[in-house]
């Protein structure tokens, strides 16, 4: 089981999306960003590292959200997420190919990772999320 970090990177009500390059294992899928623990590492340790190296932008943990374990077939993996924030929209495009600040009810547009779909709907992560957004997951327009 290979442990992975995301963050769910919040600014004024929106949330950061990173699309992984066409090259990337999940080409062109959408993700929350992040990536794996290095041995030893902490998990806070490692979204602190992981979005410094991909977006180099300082973010501060708000919460640890519900962990996902997640089988793709070829590979398990334990999607570690945590809600952030940070002070700005700034950010450079290290990795990922594009990156979109988005609301939350604007998700489903977007081909996410399987796994990310599973830790957004878990009810706890859920109401986190929606309590954090202000807004309702699911369209109603
Ligand atoms: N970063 C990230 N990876 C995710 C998410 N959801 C999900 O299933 N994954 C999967 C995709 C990859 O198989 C794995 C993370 O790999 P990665 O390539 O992003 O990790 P890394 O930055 O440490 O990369 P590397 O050292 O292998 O180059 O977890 C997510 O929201 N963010």
């Amino acid at each position: 089981m290979i442990e992975v970090t995301c963050a769910i990177l919040l600014f004024e009500n929106k949330f950061l999306i990173t699309q992984r390059s066409a090259e990337a294992e999940h080409p062109l899928s959408w993700e929350f960003p992040g990536g794996k623990i290095k041995t030893g590492e902490s998990p806070e340790d490692c979204i602190l590292r992981e979005i410094n190296e991909e977006l180099e932008k300082e973010i501060e943990i708000l919460e640890k959200l519900k962990s996902i374990p997640f089988d793709y077939g070829f590979k398990k993996i334990k999607l570690i997420p945590f809600l952030c924030s940070t002070t700005s929209i700034q950010l450079k495009l290290k990795e990922h190919i594009q990156a979109k600040w988005i609301q939350l009810e604007d998700i489903s547009d977007f081909d996410l990772l399987d796994a990310d779909k599973k830790l957004i709907q878990h009810p706890v992560n859920k109401a986190i999320l929606e309590k954090y957004s202000g807004k309702q997951m699911d369209k109603t327009r």
